[in-house]
């Protein structure tokens, strides 16, 4: 797999795996905490409506009592006295304490004294054929007999308005002596009382009247506390009156209904966030790592194909690879040194230090090119050294190899100018390549050598002369290329050499043999 394919990968992955768990929290986590806290405001919301309609009852109960447990009342039970009736029964005083009607009873049921605040609440409203108008709204026989104030409440029906209605038996103050009848006092379900209690709950709710006569299926009473089966933006309760009978609904608007959903505008903005921010991780890391390590796969199979040793660049930002880089040149470095050691050492040869045969192949075959081209002329001498067989004999091997040194550098000191190399031909036997201008340069050079060596004074009981090691040489010296020439290779140039060579052993050693070769004439010197 390709690096940048790796780390789309990866980025696609940490995207995934980042969308996976953030929905798993907000399904497993999130979700049910935040529907727990909604249900828990939502029940607390109900509750609140509950108690603020129970409120508004509770006035209407502790007026309905505060009028019914009153002597005078008692006495205009007794007798409508028109006074009483004036300053306490008025109608500002009513209106004053929200109260919409209100109805006296003897305790037959039989209405003595109503006061009512419009049309619909007149007596003929009130629901007095219904079988439990006794006992439910007006006290029965045993509440009568028990000459204690109680008290009913609850809705009823008054026509076409639904009231909160509160009736409790008349009797004088200390609450002792005979019930006389009851006060009923009712208030209307209306806006003006949602209002009041929406204001004491801070819910938002709305009072529907029911018709009577429909049934609601499937819409629960509210009574008990409620509990909320499922989040909704509206909850609806039926409110039964005395008799049973629906006769309001409540809606209440909660403030909060939904539960927040994973596809908003802030996830959008967080998923989007997480896909730039794993880009802006990736991109720098392809830059930072992918591209120095392609660089680095460049370099290597370049090195392959061509088979040279290459340097890595090492101008990279992440420390580690610019250490890499370093290191890995380090070690191109050293393997060119060590390279170019083997390389020479398999142009020298070992005793002596000078070219070896490997070395002559190579400079007498572009000597030759040139030569063969025109340019300058081509020599090759063949230098050796005479009597060493006996020199071993006597001397030992290990001196024969020191004289072999010995001469190598002395003839590696005469063999220094441009077009010149001394190798070491084999053996005792060492051939100078000469590739130059001068025709007088072979035999200055093979006069220099002989006497060099001679002058080393090297001692050897056999030698032919002096007593001294000496060398003979043979040469050849082509000049400037003729068409005359385009047989000769440079090997049959030193096999002349080597035949000169011959000439000057025969003709007693330590002495010089050359040929000139001049367009098929060749000219013996000595
Ligand atoms: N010590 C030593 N001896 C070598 C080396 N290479 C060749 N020789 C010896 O050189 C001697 C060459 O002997 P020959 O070929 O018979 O020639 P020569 O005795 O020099 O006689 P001429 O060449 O005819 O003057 C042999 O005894 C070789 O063993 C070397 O590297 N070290």
């Amino acid at each position: 797999m390709k690096l940048n394919h790796f780390l789309s990968f990866l980025g696609l992955a940490l995207l995934l795996v980042s969308f996976s768990l953030a929905s798993v929290l907000y399904y497993l986590v999130y979700l049910p905490a935040i529907e727990s806290e909604v249900r828990s405001q939502q029940e607390r919301e109900l509750l609140a409506v509950q108690t603020g309609i129970k409120f508004a009852q509770r006035n209407l109960d502790v007026l309905c009592y505060d009028y019914s447990v009153w002597d005078e009342m008692v006495g205009f039970v007794a007798v409508r006295d028109e006074a009483f009736s004036r300053s306490n029964l008025s109608s500002n005083a009513f209106e004053a304490a929200n109260i919409d009607g209100a109805y006296l009873f003897n305790t037959d049921g039989d209405l003595l004294w109503h006061y009512s605040s419009s049309e619909k609440l007149l007596p003929n409203t009130l629901p007095k054929n219904n079988k439990t108008w006794i006992g439910s709204v007006l006290p029965d026989l045993k509440a009568i007999e028990k000459a204690v104030p109680t008290t009913r409440n609850g809705l009823i029906h008054l026509g076409q308005s639904v009231v909160y209605f509160s009736n409790t038996s008349v009797l004088p103050s200390d609450e002792e002596g005979e019930v006389v009848g009851s006060l009923m006092m009712v208030r209307a379900i209306n806006s003006e009382l949602t209002e009041e209690i929406q204001q004491l709950s801070l819910v938002n709710f709305s009072l529907d009247m029911l018709d009577p006569t429909k049934e609601y299926d499937g819409i629960e009473t509210f009574d008990a506390v409620p509990s909320i089966d499922s989040l909704a933006r509206q909850h609806m309760w039926l409110l039964n009156d005395v008799f049973g009978i629906p006769a309001l609904k409540i809606s209440v608007t909660h403030d909060k209904s939904l539960s927040p959903s994973l596809f908003t505008p802030e996830s959008a903005v967080l998923f989007f966030t997480l896909v730039l921010v794993s880009l802006g991780t990736i991109i720098p890391i392809s830059i930072m790592i992918l591209k120095p390590l392609r660089s680095a796969n460049k370099v290597l199979k370049k090195m392959i194909d061509s088979g040279k040793l290459i340097k890595m660049k090492t101008g990279w930002h992440i420390d580690e690879i610019v250490k890499l880089s370093l290191s890995f040149n380090q070690v191109v470095e050293k393997l060119e040194r060590h390279q170019n050691y083997l390389e020479s050492l398999s142009y020298k040869d070992p005793l002596t230090g000078v070219a070896n045969r490997r070395s002559l192949e190579v400079f007498a075959q572009r000597a030759h090119e040139q030569w063969s081209e025109g340019k300058g002329l081509i020599g090759f001498l063949m230098v050796d050294i005479d009597n060493f067989k006996a020199y071993n004999d006597t001397q030992g091997h290990l001196a024969g190899d020191k004289a072999i040194l010995t001469i190598a550098q002395t003839l590696l000191l005469e063999c220094r100018r441009r077009g010149e190399l001394l190798t070491r031909y084999g053996g005792e036997e060492f051939c100078v390549v000469i590739h130059g201008d001068n025709i007088a340069q072979m035999e200055l050079l093979s006069k220099r050598m002989l006497k060099q060596v001679w002058e080393l004074n090297l001692y050897h009981p056999e030698a032919s002369h002096g007593k001294r090691v000496t060398v003979s040489i043979g040469g050849v010296l082509y000049e400037r290329y003729s068409p005359s020439f385009s047989d000769m290779t440079w090997e049959m140039m030193i096999g002349q050499a080597d035949a000169q060579l011959y000439e000057a052993k025969m003709s007693g050693r330590n002495q010089i043999k050359l040929e000139y070769a001049k367009e098929q004439q060749l000219k013996l010197v000595k």
